[in-house]
């Protein structure tokens, strides 16, 4: 049977990739650090999928194993060396902790076999894959990373399926929305993969992708905190304000997109209601602060709020409602997340400026800083 090694047992690695690769026909080896989640795909062998519609369709995850980064290394770089795929989706902040051992994995992998190895990280963020690259490349002597060449391959990705926090302690299940997109950038001729799309160029789909669903998403996940922190994001569209707010932000990212990449305005219309739409879904029952989490890696040069109101600043384009998105960001003060205590600790120490500039890699003088400013003081309010 195909192998693949997967990093990550979470939602997104359980509920999308490693599903997909399992119904491809692949053992999936998930490698994670979450003891539990671990035992059970080893006692279990197989959990479901389920889809977050009326009907609750589920499909069968079989094939499945686990290992624990921790303390199974051996097992982890055996594993490597019989992968067909490496695969990941652990959060971005993650993949230089987990490069070490990749790098042991490769480098025993390519004294064994010529076979070739396609590396994917599906992550949030712009050229994840290149950046994994980079890492792993780091805890390799020069024969070694010459020795790759021809046999591993590493290609970017965008990953595309709302997967929420899971309501179910002690179950493998994930509840999943019906819609999904994983976009692969490659000239190669690769194994197939159920679900795969295959690009030669990734550029517009993960910048329409994470300028689309994830700004938008983003901002109504802070729009929505603001009113009330245990909302869902379903309930902060019931607010029209919030609705009318989003669409704004989403034709700014939009007008960018349709500039920069000469995509039909009428299609991506209709692309933002198609993603509004998934939002509303109520089963997700999808938390303001899940979807907030993490506000210093979203309030990034490259992420998903301060890249496109830059590119639209270049462009000549409007980017005060994405700035009014970066102010309500800044706003996320949820006591549980780690980034968003460290961020509100930084602007009460540093003040929004400060922040903006080391953060956010925007000029102090900035028109953008100063509109960020604005919106900040008067959200604040
Ligand atoms: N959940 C979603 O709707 C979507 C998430 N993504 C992206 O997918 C990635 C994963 O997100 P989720 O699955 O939601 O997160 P998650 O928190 O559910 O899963 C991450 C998994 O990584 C494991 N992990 C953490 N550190 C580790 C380490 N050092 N070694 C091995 N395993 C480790 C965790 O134990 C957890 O099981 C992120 O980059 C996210 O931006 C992309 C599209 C949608
Ligand atoms: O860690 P992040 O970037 O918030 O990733 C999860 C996000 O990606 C999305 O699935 C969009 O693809 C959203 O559900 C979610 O907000």
């Amino acid at each position: 049977m195909k192998q693949v090694v997967h990093f990550g047992a979470g939602n997104i690695g359980r509920g999308f990739i490693g599903a997909l690769f399992s119904q491809s026909g692949y053992h999936v080896t998930f490698v994670d650090i979450a003891e539990k989640i671990i035992d059970q795909l080893n006692e279990k062998k197989q959990y479901q999928v389920k889809l977050a519609t009326d009907q609750q369709e589920s499909v069968t995850v079989e094939n499945v194993s686990g290992l624990n980064s921790l303390n199974q290394e051996a097992e982890i770089i055996k594993a490597i060396s019989e992968a067909t795929y490496l695969t990941t989706a652990i959060g971005p902040n993650i993949l230089p902790h987990i490069a070490p051992l990749m790098a042991k994995g490769l480098a025993s992998r390519v004294k064994r076999t010529d076979e070739k190895l396609y590396v994917i990280a599906c992550e949030n963020q712009i050229s994840a894959t290149d950046l994994l690259e980079g890492y792993i490349l780091q805890h390799l002597d020069q024969e070694t990373k010459a020795s790759l060449a021809d046999k591993v391959y590493f290609f970017n990705s965008a990953v595309d399926r709302i997967v929420p926090l899971q309501n179910n302690e002690g179950s493998l299940d994930v509840l999943v929305e019906p819609y999904y997109e994983w976009v692969v950038e490659t000239n190669e001729s690769i194994p197939a993969v159920e679900g795969m799309t295959i690009v030669k160029e990734l550029a517009p789909f993960i910048e329409r992708k994470l300028f689309t669903v994830n700004t938008g998403h983003a901002s109504i996940a802070y729009l929505g905190y603001l009113k009330d922190s245990k909302l869902t994001i379903d309930q902060s569209l019931e607010d029209e304000a919030i609705v009318e707010q989003v669409k704004k932000i989403l034709g700014e990212t939009g007008a960018y997109l349709i500039k920069q990449y000469g995509l039909d305005a009428d299609e991506h219309q209709r692309y933002i209601e198609k993603i509004i739409a998934r939002f509303k879904n109520a089963y997700l029952n999808d938390s303001v602060n899940r979807v907030g989490r993490s506000p210093l890696r979203k309030l990034g040069p490259n992420d998903r709020l301060v890249r496109p109101a830059v590119e639209a600043k270049k462009a000549g384009l409007t980017y005060s409602n994405l700035a009014k998105a970066i102010a309500s960001a800044l706003l996320f003060d949820f006591p549980e997340d780690e980034e968003a205590i460290k961020l509100q600790a930084m602007i009460k120490e540093k003040g929004v400026p400060a922040v903006l500039k080391e953060v956010s890699g925007l000029d102090e003088n900035s028109e953008i800083t100063k509109e960020v400013i604005t919106h900040y003081n008067e959200m604040k309010k």
